[in-house]
């Protein structure tokens, strides 16, 4: 997985040359497009309403095929607060890309509007495929889009000074065209130093239902935030419910699958509409990692690091199945592996 250390960071060139493709990601030299406006215009036919994607808080999403590239180009529907926002994107991924995530193609700058280009993901999101009933993910593959996830966080935690997301949820993981999960949507996103003021002055942001209870003040915030909304989704992926759901009583998914897996019903949290994992171990050590992610006292949740260990334990012990009704032969292959979950996940919530 290719991402970049602090030094290399002063290397980013914008250039008008075409972006490197992501798994081709050099520490050295990301390239950034800088697009005109009236690119971006053309492209998507006048910003028009065949070319939209979705729409997010901070605006539309439009696809685009650019210099021979499919792209997705986001642009923000209000004023100076949002631009920010990009802004902040902007200066995130220019200076990150890997496999793992939605990375930046370019941007336009000029003065009418600050516009995003980042990769298309042509399988939508997570959210999407978790909450939609016309496809139901079988467990090798929901185990390895979690995976994917954990990586895509790790990649982000593990830079000097460590990224912190601060907007973990599964309508930001987008889906690409081999149905591998890709984190995206960096708007949000902090870069944890303790002595830059933007991170000690940026009040708590995030998604409500996947927003870490302990993030209340700035200086709250710590790679932890990212791994309770992570644990969060964790849940959304073995339960199929979503992180906050008025039909059910109590709405928060977290106040519902934690005292059940506390007490051993750990049939209960798990998708009804198929059938759980048939490992024992898989089913116990999926929600285990869950309820570990979303603990009450922060040092007791695991780093994004150990997360990807046990989640890759645990993808060995069960084959992964075709995507149900896409015909891909690579997703056929049956993963044999060993039992492994070390550093104590065997033991209790
Ligand atoms: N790179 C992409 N490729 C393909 N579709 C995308 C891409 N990025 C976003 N989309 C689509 O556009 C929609 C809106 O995305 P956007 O990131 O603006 O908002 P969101 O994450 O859903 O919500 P919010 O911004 O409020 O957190 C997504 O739900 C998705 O369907």
């Amino acid at each position: 997985m290719g991402y970049l250390s602090c030094k290399a960071q002063s290397s980013i060139s914008v250039s008008n040359s075409h972006a490197p493709s992501p798994s081709s990601s050099s520490s050295k030299n990301i390239k950034i497009q800088y697009y005109d406006y009236s690119d971006l215009e053309a492209a998507t036919d006048g910003f028009s309403e065949q070319k939209l994607l979705g729409k997010g808080s901070h605006g539309y999403v439009y696809k685009a095929f650019l210099k021979g590239q499919h792209v997705a180009i986001k642009k923000p529907s209000r004023g100076l607060e949002l631009a920010t926002e990009v802004d902040n994107e902007i200066e995130i991924l220019s200076k990150i890309q890997s496999p793992r995530l939605v990375n930046l193609v370019g941007f336009s700058n000029d003065s009418k509007s600050r516009i995003l280009v980042v990769e298309f993901m042509s399988n939508g999101t997570l959210y999407d495929i978790l909450h939609s009933n016309t496809r139901s993910l079988n467990w090798g593959r929901r185990i390895r889009l979690a995976l994917q996830i954990a990586k895509a966080i790790d990649t982000l935690h593990s830079q000097s000074p460590p990224i912190i997301h601060r907007d973990i949820k599964s309508a930001n993981v987008l889906i690409d065209r081999n149905f591998n999960a890709r984190l995206g949507d960096f708007g949000l996103a902090l870069r944890c130093h303790a002595n830059d003021g933007r991170f000690l002055s940026t009040p708590p942001a995030g998604t409500m239902g996947y927003l870490d209870p302990l993030y209340v003040t700035p200086d709250n915030l710590s790679t932890k935030t990212d791994v309770f909304s992570f644990g969060i989704l964790l849940l959304e992926i073995i339960s199929g419910r979503k992180a906050i759901d008025v039909g059910y009583s109590p709405p928060s998914i977290v106040d519902w699958a934690i005292p059940l897996i506390r007490k051993g019903k750990l049939l209960c949290v798990y998708d009804p509409r198929i059938a759980p994992p048939k490992d024992p171990v898989v089913r116990k050590q999926l929600a285990v990692i869950a309820a570990k992610c979303v603990r009450s006292c922060r040092e007791r949740r695991p780093a994004m690091k150990e997360i990807v260990n046990w989640l890759t334990g645990l993808s060995k012990l069960v084959p992964l199945h075709s995507w149900n009704g896409f015909n891909n032969p690579c997703l056929m292959v049956e993963t044999m592996g060993q039992p492994m979950l070390q550093n104590g996940c065997r033991n209790g919530v």
